[in-house]
């Protein structure tokens, strides 16, 4: 257990934020986290629940909530990001206004999986651009199979704590190592990146393959292929091909396009089931980042003129309206190609 006393802020309540202050309240350090709305901030310091985003779990009481972002930002070592990919620019934004005017120069964690739409950027670019300009080599992203359900309650998860610059790994994965929580370092933070971002376009596919009744070999080959084809445009956006078939690569594609806890396979299991996409969006009532990464992945794919059939089709079905079905027979129909 690592037991080095550390200020921890941590940007973004909702389940991987929480779960994830926890996990460092555990490991002995102290954490203040953000949320926007006072209701949860409340109910994370009076009842140390947060029902909305993990029902039936409690926090260590520790852990203190706040809606006060520069209560929260004071004297920290560290800052992570766990928000939308869609909030992370004007969030960081605060963050870096707050950090400025303290003259504060924490070390930069985040743990969001998405692109930017418009931009197309990363979340450690969007994080750079706003913040870390002359630290951006230490910006440090947390990624792998990880779902905040299995993590509540302690069951095994490893991951990944990517940086260009090694020793930021190497701190980042002592500060949230423990019994059950494993981390590694890569220094590919482009591939690791990519590949969390890319695998929630694949998992809204496979989830839609099981709501319309297909079995396992449909989505053994889209998963396979599903891969080759994020490692086709990782690579051409300079990601190491190796870094795919790791933890945030193949590892985390598994698990979103297998596990029940997944919001990107629930999403798409009810699309496959003939749900409305704006009911599927309105029910969940947490962050699909699929939805607008399949958008991203699409034009970068076109700008780098990669070949993507299965986000092309499931970009067909969420904005084109193009039946799924239809979009499935298109795929097999396809000439023959080599493997
Ligand atoms: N939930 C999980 O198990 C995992 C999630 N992630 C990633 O972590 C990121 C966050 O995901 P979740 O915690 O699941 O999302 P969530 O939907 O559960 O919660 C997001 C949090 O951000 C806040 N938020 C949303 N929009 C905001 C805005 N404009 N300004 C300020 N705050 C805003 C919400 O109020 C909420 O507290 C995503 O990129 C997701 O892909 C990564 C690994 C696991
Ligand atoms: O990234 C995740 C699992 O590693 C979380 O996936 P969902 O956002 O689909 O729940």
């Amino acid at each position: 257990m690592v037991l080095v006393c550390k200020k921890v802020a941590v940007i973004g309540a909702g389940s991987w934020g929480s779960i994830l202050a926890n996990i460092l309240v555990m490991n002995g350090n102290k954490v203040c986290i953000w949320s926007r709305r006072k209701k949860q901030v409340d109910e994370l310091n009076n009842q140390h629940t947060n029902h909305h985003y993990l029902s039936d779990f409690t926090y260590d009481r520790r852990l203190i909530a706040s809606e006060d972002m520069a209560k929260v930002l004071e004297d920290a070592s560290t800052v992570l990001f766990a928000v939308p990919t869609k909030a992370m620019r004007s969030v960081a934004a605060d963050v870096a206004t707050i950090l400025k005017e303290k003259k504060l120069k924490p070390v930069i964690v985040h743990a969001s999986k998405g692109l930017e739409l418009r931009t197309h950027k990363r979340i450690s670019e969007i994080i750079s651009e706003e913040i870390a300009a002359e630290n951006r080599k230490g910006i440090v992203a947390l990624s792998g199979p990880s779902h905040a359900e299995e993590v509540a309650k302690k069951d095994i998860t490893l991951v990944t704590a990517a940086s260009e610059d090694l020793t930021s790994a190497k701190n980042v994965q002592k500060l949230f190592m423990n019994n059950y929580f494993r981390v590694y370092t890569n220094t590919d933070i482009i591939g690791v990146e990519l590949g969390a971002a890319f695998k929630n376009i694949i998992a809204l596919g496979a989830g839609a393959l099981h709501g319309l009744g297909y079995g396992d070999d449909a989505k053994a080959a889209l998963m396979t292929r599903g891969l080759a084809e994020i490692a086709r445009l990782g690579i051409a956006l300079g990601a190491d091909p190796l870094t795919f078939i790791g933890l945030s690569g193949v590892g985390d594609l598994i698990v979103t396009c297998t596990s029940i806890h997944s919001r990107n396979w629930r999403a798409g299991n009810q699309l496959g089931q003939g749900e409305a996409l704006q009911d599927v969006i309105t029910n969940m009532g947490m962050v699909i980042e699929g939805l607008s990464t399949t958008k991203a992945a699409y034009e970068l794919a076109a700008q780098e003129k990669i070949e993507m059939p299965i986000t092309t089709a499931i970009y067909q079905v969420l904005y084109e309206n193009k039946d799924i079905r239809q979009a499935i027979s298109d795929l097999m129909q396809r000439e023959g190609r080599s493997e």
